[in-house]
């Protein structure tokens, strides 16, 4: 059997087995990644920018939203990606991560206008951006066979602290909409209609907020595995079906 280097693709190390992902595949992946590392630190830019001119964040949120929506819509690939396998990571974690973002930037903060000025915004805003300009950056070095330690370290480092924060902050803007969402009655369906359904968005938004009790441990908790696999070497063994 060829190596992965006879064939021109790469071989990724796990704990027990060796993966091959092919070159396409590969140029894709680095494609991907640096275009979410550029995106996101685009955005960076414009905030950092943003506050120094303006002196607030208040108006932040419109003035960088189309570029945020662009580029966290665009992680729905990522689900995509672990579906077809080329990468190698669960389809459930990613999906929770992916959709609860997407959730929050179209279906709360895009909608919800009263709410874009809280500081709440700003604070998951920021937290997102630093994360993800660690992670897509970590995932391009690695891929190219050249990741500075400083970018796993902070990848498997940071969250720890901004896991928590950018959760704390996702809740905070959605518990500020509660209210206006109720008075106004908004993204919901009273009855009578001629389809004879009701969804009432308040209370949708508050099972949203429940649900991150059991689902948010976790994806902290396999972030530790990730970080006790890649920074200490432990070996998770995996049942084989
Ligand atoms: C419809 C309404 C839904 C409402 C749901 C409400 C409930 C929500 C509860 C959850 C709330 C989450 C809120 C969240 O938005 C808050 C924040 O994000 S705050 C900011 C801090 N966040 C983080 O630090 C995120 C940390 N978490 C993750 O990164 C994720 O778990 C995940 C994105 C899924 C990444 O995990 P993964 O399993 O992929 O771990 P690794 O990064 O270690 O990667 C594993 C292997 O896969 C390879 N990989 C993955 N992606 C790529 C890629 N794009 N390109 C190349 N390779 C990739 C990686 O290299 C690893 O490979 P190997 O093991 O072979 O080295």
């Amino acid at each position: 059997m060829a190596s992965g280097e006879d064939d021109g693709s790469v071989e990724e190390k796990d704990n027990h087995k060796k993966r091959t992902i092919s070159p396409f595949a590969l140029a894709w992946l680095t494609f991907y990644n640096i275009a979410m590392t550029a995106g996101w630190m685009v955005l960076a830019v414009a905030m950092i920018r943003f506050y120094f001119e303006k002196g607030t964040h208040k108006g932040l949120y419109k003035s960088i939203s189309k570029t945020l929506k662009f580029f966290q819509t665009f992680a729905v690939l990522e689900i995509l990606h672990c579906a077809v396998g080329i990468v190698h990571t669960s389809v459930i974690v990613t999906g929770v991560q992916v959709s609860s973002r997407i959730f929050m930037v179209w279906f709360v903060t895009n909608s919800i206008k009263q709410i874009q000025n809280e500081e709440s915004v700003l604070l998951f805003l920021v937290v997102w951006t630093v994360t993800e300009i660690t992670r897509y950056s970590f995932y391009t070095f690695n891929l190219l066979n050249h990741l500075p330690y400083f970018i796993k370290w902070a990848r498997y480092n940071l969250f720890i602290i901004l896991y928590p924060v950018g959760v704390a902050g996702e809740l905070m803007t959605i518990y500020a909409a509660l209210p206006i969402v109720q008075k106004s009655g908004m993204l919901s369906v009273r009855l009578p209609n001629k389809y004879n359904v009701s969804f009432d968005y308040y209370y949708f938004l508050i099972i949203v907020m429940i649900s991150y009790i059991p689902l948010f441990p976790q994806l902290f908790l396999h972030m530790l595995r990730q970080r006790r696999k890649v920074l200490h070497g432990e070996v998770f063994v995996e049942k084989d079906d």
